[in-house]
C-alpha cells in the first residue's frame, strides 16, 4: 500500500472535506479563530455608545473624560478587530494557496501512476471537472467558509453573551425572533430534501441530452434526424421545469417566513415590544432597552450568513468527494522508489495472459507468446478479436488479470514506467498532439533533445519537409499555426518513438488514419526504423504484414493459428479465410519487407 493509500485508510472515519483539508486544518482554525476574535472586536464600540448613552443621559456632571476614554477604547477596538480580521483572511488565503496547490499537483501525480487505460474509459471532463470546477468550490472553502464562520459564530456569541449580561429576561424575548428562523428553515429543509434527488436527476438528464446533442450534432444532421435531438433535450428542460416548481413551492413560503423572522425591522419590533412591556411593568429602565435595540438587530446579518455559508458546504462536500474520489484512483503497481529492476535483453515474452476489461467477460485469453529480439511478429485477426488490447498490455495501459508480461526476463510491473517506456516505443492509432511546438511535441518523452536530433527523427519519420513548410517551423504550436493530418500526426508519433530509439517498438495500426501517399510515407519511414528492433505489429491490411517473421492470428481473445504468410496459407484455416476476404490474390510469396 503507497502512503497516500495508507493516510487514506487511516481518514476513512473523517468527512471528504476533512480529509481533503487536512493539511491546512491548523492554519484554517487559526483563521476561523483570528476572524471570532476581530469580530466580537468590532462590536465593542456598540456596547461604547450604550455606555456613553447612559453616561450623557443620566445625572452624573463630569462625564466629559469619561466618554473620551470610552471613545478611545470603541476606537482601538475597532480598529484591532479590523486587523485581526485582516489576519483571519491572509491566513485562510494563504491556506487556500497551499492546499489548491497540494491538490492540484497531488491529482497530476496521482494520474501519471494511473494505468493509461483509465483514460481511454473515462472523458476527459471527469478529470477537468476535479481540477478546475471542484478545486474552485474548495477555494470558496477554504478562502472564505472558516473566516465567515468565525466572524458570524464571533458575532453571535459576543451579542448573546452582552445581552444575557444585560438583562437575561428581556434577552430572552428579544432574541425569540431566531429560534423562529430555524424552524422555519428547518421545514423549507425537509420539503426540499424530498425533491433534492429528482431536481439532481432532471439536471443529469438536461446534462446527457446537451453532450448527446452536441457530440451527435454531424451524425444528427448527416441523417436529417436533429428534430428528434430537439425534442429529447425539450422534454429534458420542460420535465426539469416541472420538478423545480414542484421543488420552490414549498420552499418559497417556508424560506419567506424564515427570513421575516430574521430581518431587522421584525426583530427590532420584538425588542422594543419587550422593552415596553418590561419598564411599563417596572422591570427595566427605559435606558435598559438601548442595548438591545443597538445589538439585536445586528445579530440577523450573520445568522443569514451562517444558513448561507451552511449551505454552500454540501457543494463543497461534493466537489471533495469527487477530488477524494480521483486521489484515490487505483494506480499501477510501480516497484518501490530505487528498486526497479533492469531487463536483461529485449525479448518480450507472455506467459498465459488473460485480460478482460469486465472480469466476467476475458477479451483475452491464455495468450503466450514470445517476441525474439530483432524480429517481426504481426497480429492478425477479425475485427474485435482483442489485437489491440493485446498492444495496450505490453504497454501497460492495464496489467493481465492472470499471467505475466516479461521484457529481458522482468515482469513489467517490477520495472519502473520510464524504463518501461525506453525500452518499448509505440506508435497508436490514436495520436495525441499537446498545445506546445511541434518540437516540444516530438521531444515529448525526452525534453533534453537538441534541435539536430528532433530534425533528425523528424527526417527519419518522413514529417520534416512539412514542418519546414509550417509559419515557424518547429517553433509552430500545434492548434494555432500547426495543423497535421491523420497519416502526418502517424509521422509525428513516429520521430517520437524514433527520438527514444526504444529497442522494441509497438505498431497498432500505424497507417490506419492516412491517406495512399501518406501510407507510403509512412511505411518508408517504418521499414527505416525497424531494422535491427523488436516489432509487433497489429494490422488490418494482411498484405502490410505477410513479410512478417511470424503472423499470429487471434479470435476471440484465443491464439488460433500461428506462423509465416505461406505457412499459414498452406493451413488453410482463419487466415486463409481472411486474406481470401481481403481479395489480395493467391499469392504464396512474401512480399517486400514493411513493417506495417
Ligand atoms: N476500453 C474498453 N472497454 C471495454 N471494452 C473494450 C474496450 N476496448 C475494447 N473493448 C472490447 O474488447 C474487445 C477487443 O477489442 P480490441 O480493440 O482489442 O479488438 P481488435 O481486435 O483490436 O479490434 P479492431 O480490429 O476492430 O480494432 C472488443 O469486444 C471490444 O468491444
Amino acid at each position: 500500500m503507497s502512503t497516500h493509500d495508507a493516510t487514506s485508510a487511516n481518514s476513512k472515519a473523517q468527512g471528504p472535506i476533512s480529509q481533503v483539508l487536512t493539511p491546512v486544518r491548523g492554519r484554517l482554525i487559526t483563521a476561523a479563530v483570528l476572524a471570532a476574535s476581530g469580530s466580537m472586536l468590532t462590536l465593542v464600540p456598540l456596547a461604547v455608545i450604550e455606555r456613553i448613552a447612559r453616561l450623557a443621559l443620566g445625572d452624573a456632571t463630569h462625564v466629559a473624560g469619561d466618554i473620551g476614554w470610552l471613545l478611545l477604547v470603541g476606537v482601538a477596538s475597532l480598529f484591532c478587530g479590523m486587523a485581526l480580521l485582516c489576519a483571519g483572511e491572509l491566513q485562510a488565503h494563504l491556506a487556500d494557496n497551499r492546499i489548491t496547490h497540494q491538490l492540484r499537483l497531488a491529482i497530476v501525480q496521482r494520474l501519471t501512476l494511473v494505468p493509461l487505460g483509465w483514460f481511454t474509459g473515462r472523458a476527459s471532463g471527469e478529470v477537468k471537472r476535479a481540477m478546475q470546477d471542484d478545486i474552485g468550490t474548495l477555494h470558496n472553502l477554504t478562502a472564505h467558509f472558516f473566516t465567515t464562520l468565525g466572524r458570524a459564530g464571533g458575532a453571535l456569541l459576543i451579542g448573546v453573551i452582552y445581552l444575557f449580561a444585560m438583562d437575561w429576561r428581556l434577552a430572552l424575548l428579544s432574541l425569540l425572533p431566531f429560534p423562529g428562523f430555524f424552524l422555519f428553515l428547518g421545514r423549507a429543509m425537509k420539503s426540499s430534501g424530498a425533491n433534492m434527488q429528482e431536481i439532481v436527476t432532471g439536471l443529469g438528464r438536461i446534462d446527457n441530452a446537451v453532450v448527446e446533442f452536441v457530440n451527435g450534432i454531424p451524425v444528427i444532421k448527416a441523417f436529417g434526424s436533429s428534430g428528434q435531438a430537439h425534442v429529447r433535450y425539450r422534454e429534458a428542460i420542460d420535465a426539469f421545469a416541472q420538478t423545480f416548481i414542484a421543488f420552490t413551492r414549498p420552499l418559497v413560503a417556508a424560506m419567506a417566513n424564515a427570513n421575516a423572522m430574521v430581518a431587522p425591522v421584525s426583530v427590532l419590533g420584538v425588542v422594543l415590544a419587550s422593552g415596553t412591556l418590561f419598564v411599563s411593568q417596572g422591570w427595566a429602565a427605559p435606558l435598559d432597552v438601548l442595548p438591545f435595540a443597538l445589538v439585536t438587530p445586528g445579530l440577523c446579518a450573520p445568522v443569514l450568513l451562517l444558513h448561507y455559508i451552511l449551505h454552500d458546504l454540501g457543494s463543497a462536500t461534493g466537489a471533495a468527494q469527487r477530488v477524494q474520489a480521483l486521489l484515490q484512483t487505483p494506480v499501477l503497481e510501480q516497484p518501490a522508489p530505487g528498486a526497479g529492476q533492469q531487463p536483461q535483453g529485449n525479448e518480450l515474452r507472455l506467459e498465459r495472459v488473460s485480460y478482460g476489461y469486465d472480469p466476467e467477460h476475458p477479451v483475452l485469453a491464455d495468450i503466450d507468446l514470445v517476441l525474439e529480439p530483432g524480429t517481426t511478429t504481426a497480429i492478425v485477426g477479425p475485427s474485435g478479436a482483442g489485437k489491440s488490447t493485446l498492444a495496450r498490455l505490453l504497454l501497460r495501459f492495464f496489467d493481465p488479470s492472470t499471467g505475466r508480461i516479461t521484457l529481458g526476463g522482468v515482469d513489467l510491473r517490477q520495472l519502473d514506467s520510464a524504463s518501461l517506456y525506453r525500452h518499448i516505443g509505440f506508435v497508436l492509432q490514436d495520436v495525441r498532439l499537446i498545445h506546445a511546438s511541434v518540437g516540444e511535441n516530438i521531444a515529448l518523452g525526452k525534453p533534453s533533445a537538441s534541435r539536430q536530433e528532433i530534425e533528425a527523427a523528424a527526417r527519419l519519420a518522413n514529417i520534416h519537409e512539412q514542418i519546414l513548410r509550417l509559419p515557424r517551423g518547429y517553433d509552430s504550436v500545434v492548434g494555432e499555426d500547426a495543423h497535421f493530418s491523420g497519416g502526418e500526426q502517424q509521422r509525428l508519433s513516429i520521430a517520437r518513438a524514433v527520438l527514444l530509439d526504444p529497442p522494441v517498438l509497438v505498431l497498432d495500426e500505424a497507417t490506419a488514419a492516412a491517406d495512399a501517399e501518406s501510407q507510403v510515407a509512412i511505411q518508408e519511414a517504418l521499414a527505416r526504423f525497424s531494422q535491427g528492433r523488436t516489432l509487433l505489429v497489429i494490422a488490418h491490411r494482411l498484405d502490410t504484414v505477410m513479410h512478417a517473421e511470424r503472423i499470429v492470428v487471434l479470435d476471440n481473445g484465443r491464439i488460433r493459428e500461428q506462423g509465416r504468410h505461406s505457412q499459414l496459407l498452406e493451413h488453410a484455416g482463419l487466415y486463409a479465410r481472411l486474406w481470401r476476404l481481403g481479395g489480395y490474390g493467391d499469392t504464396r510469396k512474401e512480399q517486400v519487407a514493411q513493417p506495417c
